[in-house]
Formats: C-alpha cells, sequence, structure tokens
C-alpha cells in the first residue's frame, strides 16, 4: 500500500492568550484517511487549536503547513460546536442544506449540485428526509445534515467540534458511524473535538491530549489505557 499523504503538519505551534499558555511546541501530522480525537478537558485548547489547523487565527509561534499538493481550506470541511440558523440566508448552495435538506423546487441549483446535494445527504442517511425543515428536525438529524454540508464540497478532511455534544445514545452513535464510515471507505480524514470516551475509544487512529499547562500527549489508543485520562 503507498504510504498516506501528509495534508496538514504542525511545527512548533505554540499558543496562549495574556498569560495563559494552551500549548507549546506541538509537533503533529495529520494524515489522509487519520481519524484523530483531540481531548482534554474544558478550556485546555481544543477549539482554539482547531482554528489554527483552519488558518483561522494566527498561533504565537509555529507553524501550520498544508502539505500536499491542492490541499488547502477550501477542502477542509467545518462542523461547529454551535450555529445560529438564520432563515434569512441567501439560497446559495452552502446554506441550502441548512435551510431545507432538500427542495425539488429551488430551480437554479444544476444537475452537478442536485447530485452532490443527494450523495451527501445519503452518506449521513438522510435521503428519506429529505423534504424536511431543519427546524423541524432532532438534534441528530440536524448534525448529520451539518456534516452533509460539509459533505458537500467534496472535503479531504472533515473537521468536527463536539459534534455528539447533546445527543441521545442512538443519535451519538448513528453520527459516530457514518464519520467511522466516512473515513473508512472514503478515506476522508476525520478530526474530531471530543469530551465522549466511547466515540474515541471506538474510532480514533490517532488520539492528541492536551493537558493545559502547555504540556500535551500525541498516541493512539493505548494512550488511553496508559494514562489517568480526564476527559
Ligand atoms: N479569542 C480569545 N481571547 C482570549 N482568550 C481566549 C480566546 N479564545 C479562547 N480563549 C481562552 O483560551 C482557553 C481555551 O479555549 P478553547 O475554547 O480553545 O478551549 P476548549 O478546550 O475548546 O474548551 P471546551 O472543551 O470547553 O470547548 C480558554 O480559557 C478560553 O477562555
Amino acid at each position: 500500500m503507498s504510504e498516506k499523504q501528509t495534508l496538514i503538519k504542525l511545527v512548533d505551534l505554540s499558543m496562549s492568550f495574556d498569560q495563559k499558555l494552551l500549548f507549546k511546541n506541538l509537533n503533529l501530522e495529520i494524515k489522509q484517511g487519520d481519524f484523530l480525537s483531540i481531548i482534554g478537558p474544558n478550556g485546555t485548547g481544543k477549539s482554539t487549536l482547531i482554528q489554527l489547523m483552519m488558518k483561522e487565527l494566527a498561533p504565537r509561534s509555529g507553524q501550520v503547513i498544508y502539505t500536499d499538493n491542492g490541499f488547502d481550506r477550501k477542502k477542509i470541511g467545518f462542523v461547529p460546536q454551535t450555529r445560529n440558523i438564520n432563515e434569512d440566508y441567501p439560497l446559495n448552495l452552502t446554506s441550502f442544506v441548512s435551510l431545507r435538506l432538500y427542495d425539488n423546487l429551488i430551480p437554479w441549483l444544476t444537475k452537478k449540485d442536485r447530485l452532490k446535494i443527494s450523495t451527501a445527504l445519503k452518506k449521513v442517511r438522510l435521503q428519506d428526509k429529505s423534504d424536511n425543515l431543519l427546524a423541524n428536525s432532532s438534534g441528530g438529524e440536524q448534525q448529520r445534515a451539518y456534516i452533509a454540508q460539509a459533505l458537500v464540497h467534496d472535503p479531504k478532511m472533515i473537521i468536527l467540534d463536539e459534534p455528539t455534544n447533546g445527543l441521545d445514545e442512538r443519535s451519538k452513535k448513528e453520527v459516530m458511524e457514518i464519520l467511522k464510515k466516512l473515513q473508512v471507505e472514503d478515506q476522508v480524514t476525520i478530526v474530531l473535538v471530543t469530551h465522549d470516551p466511547e466515540s474515541v475509544i471506538q474510532n480514533s487512529t490517532k488520539i492528541l491530549k492536551l493537558n493545559g499547562d502547555g504540556t500535551f500527549e500525541v498516541g493512539d489508543q493505548s494512550l488511553l489505557e496508559n494514562n489517568d485520562v480526564e476527559f
């Protein structure tokens, strides 16, 4: 099998806000097909780190390098922790899935757009609910619609900030199954920020644990076995 391509390289990355040091000299490679879970107690810098990965924030020092030819921010689908559903969004492709899961009456979408939307909805198992309004959907369905929204842009990587937060066990399991399938079958790289041990144990190929004092640990599942891990 050919060596997997590195998509993002974090090189000696350090971040702090005022006097609070989040992490110092963090080095990490995220490769195509990785399932990276970022864990650590509240306020340790997990959301900050994913903002850095998307180059939406500048680090104190160090670099975020997009190493693969053709990989850039546009190839990252982002599923944020919270969002405001604005019913007044213009009906472009990005907002389309968030307004209505699918609507045959929207005339200006091309055939290709429609195919992308229906493929994305199928991947998140919402093809049968495509006419439903987001506002009337369950928490799990909404979360899956947001994943579909990220998928329509053909991402190489999806970054999700606590996507199972507040979901019941069944919905949580379904979201995680969908993400695992995207990683295994489509080689989509998954970067997951989570406080949920089950999600990490069942899915991760790589784990980054932020300790909150500037230190961190990078490893595989054995990182969880050998440590008193706090989620
Ligand atoms: N723009 C900012 N300016 C100043 N401080 C900030 C800023 N953004 C985040 N912080 C602080 O940095 C720390 C890390 O925040 P961050 O949201 O990255 O943590 P987190 O690990 O994602 O937390 P949680 O698990 O609660 O979501 C917190 O103490 C937060 O208050």
